[in-house]
């Protein structure tokens, strides 16, 4: 089963429009969770201007008191010293390493592994030693997941960026083969497999149904912007249902 888990960037990015403070992001959080999501990820930056420390504390906090089973929390970004205290006083199931500057719009290349083979590998023990899983965003390059799986890494989130552009363009299979590959290489060097970046619901069935392994996807800014129009409840039951499709 591929487990849907919900990007609240774009929840914060709304609420951070004005000095108020709704929409909730921990609210947003029990919608998504009640209508079937089985992960919850943020991607904080060092200007908060999507998610702020404070949502974490209060997501870490939110989840440990109010579901026995567990949930996943995922959290992404580059790991400075400041990101990486903040996982560590928030416990996250999982952690998402991110190459992106401080002043990126939005994430739109994954690691270059060898270039910092130790910086990685040390931040990947650090991770271990919280218990925490630790995902690496990748492009969609084979030689990139056998690099990921020598640092020690548990997951590859394949960087879907590049998908969701040639989506409507001819050369869409050919792309998603290169795709498909790099997903092979990771799951027979013994990796998970994570996507996400600009999945929607046209290009989200497509893409499980090349890689039905995928372990889990991760959306917000196209689940947000449905849930305008269907509501969040309405929204996620529709990203499940396409997900049902693989
Ligand atoms: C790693 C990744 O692809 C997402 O976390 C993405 O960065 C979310 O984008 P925004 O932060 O712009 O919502
Ligand atoms: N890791 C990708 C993610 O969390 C969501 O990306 P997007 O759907 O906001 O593009």
């Amino acid at each position: 089963m591929t487990v849907l888990s919900i990007n609240l960037n774009k929840v914060a990015l709304l609420r951070n429009q004005r000095n108020i403070d709704y929409p909730s992001v921990t609210g947003m959080a029990r919608i998504a969770l009640q209508a079937g999501v089985g992960g919850i990820t943020v991607h904080p930056r060092p200007d908060e201007r999507h998610c702020r420390k404070s949502d974490v504390y209060e997501l870490s906090e939110m989840l440990a008191k109010e579901y026995s089973a567990p949930i996943e929390f995922n959290i992404e970004g580059n790991p400075t010293e400041d990101f990486m205290a903040l996982v560590a006083e928030t416990r996250p199931q999982q952690v998402t390493l991110v190459p992106d500057d401080p002043d990126q719009n939005t994430s739109d290349h994954g690691w270059d592994i060898l270039g910092n083979k130790e910086r990685l590998t040390e931040i990947i023990e650090r991770l271990h030693a919280q218990s925490a899983r630790v995902s690496v965003f990748i492009d969609h390059e084979p030689e990139i997941a056998l690099a990921a799986a020598e640092i020690g890494a548990d997951r590859v989130e394949l960087y879907t960026g590049p998908y969701f552009e040639c989506y409507f363009r001819d050369d869409r299979e050919q792309v998603l083969s290169q795709y498909k590959n790099t997903a092979i290489a990771a799951r027979d060097a013994g990796l998970g497999v994570n996507a996400g970046h600009d999945l929607n619901l046209d290009n989200l069935a497509h893409f499980l149904q090349a890689i039905p392994w995928t372990d889990e996807v991760s959306i917000g800014h196209a689940l947000t912007a449905d849930a305008l129009i269907y509501g969040m409840d309405g929204a996620i039951k529709a990203y499940l249902a396409e997900i049902a499709k693989k």
